[in-house]
């Protein structure tokens, strides 16, 4: 079985403005409510790659079963700790330029975050995990590690996208895989990457602290996996941007689907891609024909 689990899940409250004019009124030409969080965002690309999974994490209030709706509706199973404080709400502002407003979420006790590591004490060798986004302010600082630490001692693979020093700590865990974008990758190692070579130098870093593959992402420039057979550059279709938001989470979908049905891992970022770009060029997340036809369009060479 995959388990995602996301322990901030949101709403991506989709709002299209023409032209933002800050402190004025502005009016929208549209807008979009939309299930968000990293890992809800991969179980929905699991599914329309026909990859079961199960979503697991924290959801609360009117917004919490707006998301556990949302998914029983699509038939994705899920079994998410419910809490008493409201699930938060992320704006997604499309205007002339994209803005993100992401909440800091919702508080957590001990007893609901207790809870989440007693449940996933039950999972097995023959699982994988997929451990996606940041963690409400009022989890532990350790959080990620007290997960990791019963992830891995069940040995099932794990999964984590995240950033900074919760990344950090998970690579000597050895991590089937980490998909941080160039920006993330930067701030991994408090250095600016404006070279191929540097990308190229920190993407190999990921592996000799840990990771068994990496993706470094850089949105419609593509991105490079890292493997212990070698390093690839994929290039990404061109298309009509529509809502980017969720193209990383799509990408970690595509590869992992992929990869635990083929442990090929070229074939598998070759789906990455097409599913990262088949959603950035979607209003919601990629349907599974759009990613279909995507990815024969995917060049994948080695660097
Ligand atoms: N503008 C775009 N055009 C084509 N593909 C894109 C675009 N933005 C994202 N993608 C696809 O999605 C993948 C992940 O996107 P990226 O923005 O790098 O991740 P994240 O959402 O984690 O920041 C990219 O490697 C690419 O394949
Ligand atoms: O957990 P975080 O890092 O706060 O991010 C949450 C946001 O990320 C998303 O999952 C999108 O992530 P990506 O664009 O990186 O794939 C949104 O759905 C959500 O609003």
């Amino acid at each position: 079985m995959i388990y995602t689990i996301t322990l901030n899940p949101s709403i991506d409250y989709v709002v299209n403005v023409k032209q933002m004019e800050l402190g004025k009124l502005n009016k929208m030409t549209n807008d979009l409510k939309l299930p968000g969080g990293k890992g809800i965002n991969v179980s929905r690309i699991l599914q329309e790659l026909d990859v079961h999974s199960t979503a697991l994490g924290f959801l609360g209030g009117f917004t919490g079963n707006f998301i556990s709706n949302w998914l029983q509706k699509d038939k994705i199973s899920s079994d998410f700790i419910r809490i008493l404080d409201d699930t938060r709400i992320n704006i997604k502002l499309k205007s002339n330029l994209e803005t993100e407003i992401n909440g800091q979420g919702p508080n957590i006790s001990t007893e609901e975050s207790d809870a989440l590591l007693k449940q996933i004490s039950n999972i097995s060798s023959e699982d994988s995990v997929i451990l996606s986004g940041s963690k409400p302010p009022s989890l532990p600082d350790n959080y990620y590690h007290l997960l990791i630490d019963v992830i891995t001692k069940s040995n099932a693979a794990f999964i984590i996208d995240t950033t900074g020093e919760d990344l950090k700590a998970a690579l000597p865990y050895k991590p089937l895989l980490v998909k941080p974008n160039l920006e993330e990758l930067e701030e991994l190692f408090g250095t600016k990457m404006n070279t191929k070579e540097t990308i190229l130098q920190y993407g190999e870093k990921l592996l000799e602290l840990g990771a068994q593959h990496a993706i470094v992402s850089m949105a419609g420039d593509g991105a490079f996996l890292f493997t212990k057979e070698g390093i690839y550059k994929g290039i990404s279709p061109k298309g009509i941007v529509k809502n980017s938001v969720g193209a990383g989470d799509s990408m970690i979908a595509g590869f992992v689907g992929e990869y635990i049905k083929t442990k090929d891992a070229e074939r598998a970022f070759k789906m990455g891609i097409a599913s990262g770009s088949a959603t950035a060029f979607s209003d919601d997340l990629a349907k599974r024909n759009d990613i279909l036809a995507l990815v024969n369009q995917v060049e994948v060479s080695p660097v």
